[in-house]
């Protein structure tokens, strides 16, 4: 078990809109007292089933493992959304976790998703839902977002009650709107509650 308790949030960024995401959600968990953030992202597949990633990415958050996975207080996973789905690296990810599944090892913690979408009514909900599923048999506790969030309302890009979503038009590439980001500190932070509150 790792010392100190964590919120793993584990992605996969093809473009950088996930990856930044991942910062702010970072930023929610380490505002609460007693856990940390963790960022991991997972390695692409090829279409070439011989090729294979370097052991370390050449940039940003380093690839996740299992026993990351399994040892993690919460999870975090974030997502492009990919024709309403998650992406095929993620999912590839998931599909390697089933000693934990058959173990156990994830059942009752809490888990949220977050995803970027290039139009406005391209699937984010749908994704996120993909995101979910996994995660349900896995035994987790899926966390969207309250409407508490007055962000919800006031956002006119991303940003659903299902998890944090960023609208990734041509004209905003990578940087989310002040909404947007607000959501995904939202997000982390209540993820981090709620874990702490599961454990204490
Ligand atoms: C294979 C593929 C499928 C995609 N499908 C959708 C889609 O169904 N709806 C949508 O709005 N955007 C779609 N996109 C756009 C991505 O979701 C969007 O660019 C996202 O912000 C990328 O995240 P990233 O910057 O973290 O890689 C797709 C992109 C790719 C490469």
């Amino acid at each position: 078990m790792s010392s100190s308790p964590y919120i793993l949030i584990l992605f996969y960024s093809r473009h950088g809109s996930i990856a930044e995401m991942a910062k702010h959600i970072a930023r929610g968990v380490n505002k609460v007292t007693g856990i940390e953030a963790k960022i991991r992202q997972v390695p692409d597949v090829s279409s070439t089933a011989e090729a294979t990633s370097p052991a370390l990415p050449d940039e940003g958050a380093p690839y996740c493992t299992l026993d990351e996975l399994s040892e993690c207080t919460g999870l975090a996973l974030g997502s492009p959304s990919y024709f309403g789905s998650m992406a095929a690296p993620l999912k590839h990810f998931i599909d390697q976790t089933s000693t934990l599944w058959m173990t156990g090892q994830l059942i009752d913690k809490p888990a949220c998703g977050f995803t970027s979408a290039s139009t406005m009514h391209g699937g984010q909900e749908q994704c996120l839902h993909s995101m979910m599923t996994p995660l349900i048999h896995h035994g987790m506790v899926w966390l969207g977002l309250p409407y508490k969030n007055k962000e919800l309302i006031s956002t006119t890009s991303g940003g659903t009650p299902y998890g944090a979503s960023h609208l990734a038009s041509s004209t905003q590439e990578n940087n989310l709107t002040t909404e947007e980001k607000a959501l995904c500190e939202a997000q982390g932070e209540r993820i981090a509650k709620m874990a702490v509150k599961l454990n204490s």
